[in-house]
């Protein structure tokens, strides 16, 4: 089953909380992005999990070095799940990874940037498992979804996917053809007039495309 990850990116405190609390019945996880996190301290990621305490907290923390010290920022102020750049140093990733275990929290590796498949089997090595192809935000007005974002991963069929990046209800039905663990969502629902009803839309469209499949 493919969870819906509603990312909190470039919003006030208060915005997030009001979003997450409408589209609350629509999503399982809710990502406090990574500016949010800067702006308001790792605090955000306890009010956010005290809030929601049945939903997933995802810290996108994107760390890119002290791997130990910035996943126990994260779990130890509530984060269910953090992030690592996949381009990092393998010693950086392995702390994380092992903090993550000891914890029985996950970590999601953001693969922004790469595109040699042999990193991602060297990252299956280290023991990732959750893997998110990622179209940056800044790539977004030149680059869409296509197959061509998937091959990197095909050596890999065992790894959990998540996907983000500009995801709308027009692509859920390709995307969802790719068998992801994780839809991550920001301004399709963030962005929308309606965020709740937004989120509804691709709440069902996840929904639909996996009673048909
Ligand atoms: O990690 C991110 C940016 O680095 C975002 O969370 C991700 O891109 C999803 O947001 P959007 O749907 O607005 O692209």
């Amino acid at each position: 089953m493919t969870v819906i990850q509603l990312a909190l990116d470039r919003l006030t405190k208060e915005q997030c909380f009001e979003l997450a609390e409408k589209t609350s019945p629509y999503i399982d996880w809710i990502e406090v992005g990574t500016g949010v996190i800067k702006e308001y301290g790792v605090e955000i990621l306890r009010e956010m999990k005290d809030r929601f305490p049945d939903k997933t907290i995802v810290a996108d923390m994107k760390t890119c070095d002290a791997g130990k010290h910035e996943a126990l920022q994260a779990f130890e102020n509530g984060a269910d799940v953090t992030t690592v750049m996949g381009f990092v140093a393998d010693a950086t990733i392995q702390d994380m990874l092992d903090v993550a275990k000891a914890k029985q929290k996950q970590v999601m590796i953001d693969l922004l940037g790469i595109t040699d498949s042999s990193r991602i089997e060297a990252l299956r090595n280290l023991g990732a498992d959750l893997l998110n192809i990622h179209i940056a935000i800044d790539l977004q007005k030149e680059v869409s979804w296509s197959g061509h974002h998937f091959k990197i991963v095909k050596t890999v069929p065992d790894a959990r996917l998540a996907v983000s990046g500009g995801i709308k209800l027009e692509n859920v039905s390709f995307l969802m053809k790719q068998k992801p663990a994780v839809l991550i969502v920001g301004s399709a629902i963030t962005g929308a007039e309606n965020p709740a009803a937004a989120a509804k839309a691709l709440r069902e469209g996840v929904d639909a495309f996996e009673a048909n499949h």
